[in-house]
Parts: C-alpha cells; sequence; structure tokens
C-alpha cells in the first residue's frame, strides 16, 4: 500500500477540508480587501465655487476659485481656475459716468456665468472688493464713490450668483489677505512652517506685510493684524502707504520737477529721445498731488527723457521722508517697520515691471541690477521702441521710471540691503493661483481657513489599504499554517505500489 492512500485511510476528510478552508480563506481576504478599498474609496468629486473681483487703480480683475465641496477646511486644496482682465480702465475712473463702471464688468460675469456649472450659480458668492484707487476717489468725492459702487452693485446683482457686496478694502486688509494667500497657497499655514512676507505694487497703493520676532503690535498697534490660523498665532506686521503705487508715484516724481510751473522738463526716469507734451491739470489730477500744483502754471509742458538712472534715484528719493520717527525704527514717512525677517515674496507690479526688465532673478546681486538698469535707462526711446514692438507704449516708457521706484521703495523705503535682497522672490503665481489679496479676502469671508488644526485620519487611503492587505495575508498565511497537522505528509521515498 503507498503511503500516500495510508495517509488517506488515516485522515480521509483531510484534503478536501483544506481546500475548502483554503477556498473560504481566500475568498474571506479577497471580500475584506474589496471591502476596505470600496468603503474608503474618495468619492467622485463635486466642486464649490467662489468668484472675487479685484478692482484695483489701473484695472479691474475676475477671480474663480473652485475647491471639493467635502473638504472645505483643508489647506491648499482652494485653486484659482480662471481669471479675467476687465477691459478699460479701474472703476474709480468711471467717476463722471458711474454706469460705465458697472458695465465695464458684463464681460467677464459673462464668462464668470459660463465656467461655473450652472447648478452651483446661486450658491456661489461673489465679491467686490475695491483697492487704492477708489481709496483715493472716496477721499477726494465721496458721493462720486458712493454713485461707483451703486453703479457696479446694480451690474452685478444681475448675475445668478450670490452677490456678498461691493466695498473699498482698508490698506490693512489688503496687506494682510496678500499675505494670507501667499502663505496659503505655499502651504506654510498648516504646516506650521516659516512665513513668507508679501509685498504688493498697486498702481495707487503699496503694501508690506511680514511676521517678525520684534512685532508684537504693542509699538504701532495700527500695523497688527493678529491671525489665528490652524492652530497657529500669527503677529502679523502689515503697513499700506497710499500714494506710493507706481502711477502714483511716477505723478509725485512729476510733481517734484515741475514745482516751478516750467514750459518743459528733462526727465532722467524716461529714456533719451522721449518728448511727450502733457497736461498739468492731467498730472495733478489726484489727492497725491493737487495740492502741490503750482500757481500760474501754463496748461501743458514738454516731458523730454534724459535717461540717468542714478538722477532719477535722486529724485525719487525725494517722494520719501526719512527725517521724523517717533518708533525705534521706521521704514519712511515716520511708519514704524520692525526688523525685516525671512524670505519674501514681491507680486504685481513688483513682477511685471521686474520680468520685463529681465531682473526677476534675486540672485542677481543689487549691485548688477542697478547696473542694468543704468543702461536700460540710458538706452535711446527709439531703440526701445524697435526691440519692444509688441508692449504697451504706455508701459514701456514708464520701465526705466518703474524699475528704479522700485529698487528704491525696496532698498531705501524698507531697507532691504545686497544680503537680504535675495531673500525677495518676484512671483506672479504660485500653484497657478495669482499672488494678491484676493484669494486670502475669500478664504476669511467663507471662513475656510480654521483657528484650530482640522483633525485628520491617522492614516492615507494608500496606507490604510495597503495594512488591511498585509494583515489578511499575514492571518490568511498563519491560518493555513495552523492547519499543518492536517497536512499530507510529504515523502521523499519511491511510492510502492
Ligand atoms: N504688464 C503690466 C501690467 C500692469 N502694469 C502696471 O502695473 C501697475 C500696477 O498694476 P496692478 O497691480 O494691477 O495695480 P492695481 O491693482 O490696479 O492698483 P492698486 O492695487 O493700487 O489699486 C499699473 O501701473 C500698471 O500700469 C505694468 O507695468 N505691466
Ligand atoms: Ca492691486
Amino acid at each position: 500500500m503507498s503511503a500516500q492512500r495510508e495517509m488517506k485511510e488515516k485522515n480521509p476528510w483531510h484534503t478536501p477540508v483544506t481546500i475548502i478552508f483554503t477556498v473560504i480563506g481566500v475568498i474571506a481576504i479577497v471580500a475584506l480587501v474589496t471591502v476596505a478599498v470600496l468603503q474608503n474609496r474618495p468619492l467622485p468629486q463635486k466642486y464649490k465655487y467662489g468668484i472675487v473681483l479685484d478692482a484695483g487703480s489701473s484695472h479691474t480683475a475676475l477671480y474663480i476659485y473652485e475647491w471639493p465641496a467635502e473638504k472645505d477646511n483643508n489647506t491648499g486644496r482652494v485653486e484659482q481656475t480662471h481669471s479675467c482682465k476687465v477691459k478699460g480702465p479701474g472703476i474709480s475712473s468711471y467717476a463722471s459716468v458711474p454706469r460705465k463702471a458697472g458695465e465695464s464688468l458684463s464681460e467677464c460675469m459673462q464668462e464668470a456665468r459660463q465656467r461655473v456649472p450652472e447648478k452651483r450659480h446661486s450658491e456661489t458668492p461673489l465679491y467686490l472688493g475695491a483697492t487704492a484707487g477708489m481709496r483715493l476717489l472716496n477721499l477726494e468725492n465721496s458721493l462720486a464713490s458712493d454713485k461707483v459702487f451703486q453703479a457696479v452693485e446694480e451690474a452685478l446683482q444681475k448675475f445668478p450668483f450670490s452677490f456678498q457686496g461691493a466695498r473699498i478694502l482698508s490698506g490693512q486688509e489688503e496687506g494682510a489677505f496678500g499675505w494670507v494667500t501667499v502663505n496659503y497657497l505655499d502651504d506654510r499655514l498648516k504646516q506650521s512652517l516659516e512665513t513668507r512676507g508679501a509685498l504688493d505694487l498697486g498702481g495707487a497703493s503699496t503694501q508690506i506685510s511680514f511676521v517678525s520676532d520684534d512685532f508684537d503690535g504693542s509699538e504701532s498697534p495700527d500695523n497688527g493684524v493678529a491671525f489665528r490660523l490652524y492652530g497657529n498665532d500669527y503677529n502679523l506686521y502689515t503697513h499700506s502707504f497710499l500714494c506710493y503705487g507706481k502711477d502714483q508715484a511716477l505723478r509725485m516724481t512729476l510733481a517734484k520737477q515741475t514745482q516751478s510751473g516750467p514750459v518743459s522738463i528733462s526727465d532722467p526716469c524716461f529714456n533719451p529721445g522721449y518728448i511727450e507734451t502733457k497736461n498739468y491739470s492731467i498730472v495733478y489730477d489726484s489727492p497725491c498731488v493737487s495740492n502741490m500744483k503750482p500757481q500760474g502754471a501754463p496748461a501743458t509742458f514738454t516731458h523730454t527723457g534724459k535717461g540717468n538712472f542714478s538722477q532719477c534715484q535722486e529724485v525719487v528719493k525725494r517722494n520719501f521722508n526719512f527725517k521724523q520717527c517717533k518708533y525705534s525704527q521706521c521704514s519712511f514717512n515716520g511708519v514704524f517697520q520692525p526688523r525685516l525677517q525671512g524670505p519674501f515674496g514681491a507680486f504685481s507690479a513688483y513682477y511685471f515691471v521686474m520680468n520685463f526688465l529681465n531682473l526677476a532673478d534675486t540672485s542677481i546681486p543689487l549691485e548688477a541690477v542697478t547696473e542694468k538698469l543704468s543702461r536700460y535707462c540710458a538706452t535711446p526711446w527709439n531703440q526701445i521702441k524697435q526691440q519692444h514692438p509688441g508692449v504697451k507704449l504706455k508701459y514701456l516708457a514708464e520701465y526705466c521710471f518703474s524699475g528704479t521706484y522700485i529698487i528704491t521703495l525696496l532698498t531705501e523705503g524698507y531697507n532691504f540691503t545686497s544680503q537680504n535682497y535675495p531673500n525677495i522672490k518676484f512671483i506672479k503665481k504660485i500653484k497657478g493661483s495669482d499672488a494678491g489679496w484676493t484669494l486670502g479676502y475669500m478664504l476669511n469671508l467663507t471662513n475656510m481657513i480654521p483657528a484650530e488644526a482640522p483633525d485628520s485620519p491617522p492614516l492615507p487611503h494608500a496606507g490604510y489599504v495597503s495594512i488591511v492587505t498585509v494583515i489578511a495575508i499575514l492571518l490568511f498565511v498563519l491560518f493555513i499554517l495552523s492547519l499543518r497537522p492536517l497536512w499530507p505528509r510529504c515523502s521523499k521515498q519511491p511510492q510502492i505500489i
């Protein structure tokens, strides 16, 4: 009798039992893993949307944001999916025809209506925030600014979104929300990393915001914004300089050069060969310079360029007052500023200008930047026009001034040095979303950044599935081993029949 037969006779049921247990075991494991995977599979995504209109001094832009409907609270999840630049100037330029301020928005709003899925329209919040252009108009003529807002609100209410109002942001809000945007997109808030300061240069105002160990808000409470985000406390320093956006700074610089009401000026901030007739009434038509308008000046002056960086820097510097400072330290105009700290992101006109001048790379030493800028300013206007046929002449004419202004503002104004200049990064977008105050503004108004860190599952989905699978296989192996006494005994002896 063979050994096999002998065994079968001893345990006549052992083979079917082993087979049955094995099959049940395999089925159980497959079922367990399948249930675990299916139960924890990410559900098909549904999205929510938010729309913010940035009514700046020079133009209005519309941004659409999108985030997964189930996870409003998770950082880094809100993304900009679309932006639309409104044709024409900023809404404050429509002071004499407010109706047109509203009408100007309709093209971008129609785009938004198409981009946001129809079934989400009614629940999609729509905000309009106006910055320094409307701040200035409000100072100059508050009735006119009210009328612009009325026209804009009427136009926006015609769209199917959930309109949440149009208002002027304070300088602090503009600075602080720019900082929130940059650090949210960088994922620095949730991960409790060192934050990045925000530098925003607009047409009519400019903002600086950063966290400094020196600053707890006590020395100058107006410059402090306290946040509690994801369980961390931040004492943010922020300041907005009205009139120090690049368009208003240019007006101030022109005003400095036309104090005596001359018929012509030779401007070091414009390229040699540049010549343009300008109206006194237009240059001085802003609260930033209106009190400097020379008496008895002619109607126009001839504005010619002489392209000299260092002379331009001297004129630009005259816009900053370094004399009085009642605090431990100041930037300029008697404004408190703590010690600069950490990395910085510089966006809006900082980026447009430095990118145009091929100076967006801050590993270029500051000395080389001024050298390049000097050469750019000294380049004849005709040559500049030939080299950049696609660029708007208004922008093109101003790059020598703008570059000089930016370097002067950063070094003389904010006290950046050759050592910490490389800490600045000129940026336009972070992970596909524009750097600016709009995202931070929406995150705040929709309560999308919690004060406390949200609870998250201890394991990510993939980790969970892997562990369940490994444990199931381990249990199965142990189970099979436990049946060992029932295994057929293997014999290497030749079978004897
Ligand atoms: N490609 C571009 C686009 C814009 N600009 C200039 O950059 C400046 C600022 O633009 P922006 O940041 O859009 O300013 P606003 O938001 O309109 O102004 P504010 O924030 O002061 O209200 C303006 O002088 C504009 O002419 C530029 O030089 N090059
Ligand atoms: Ca702006």
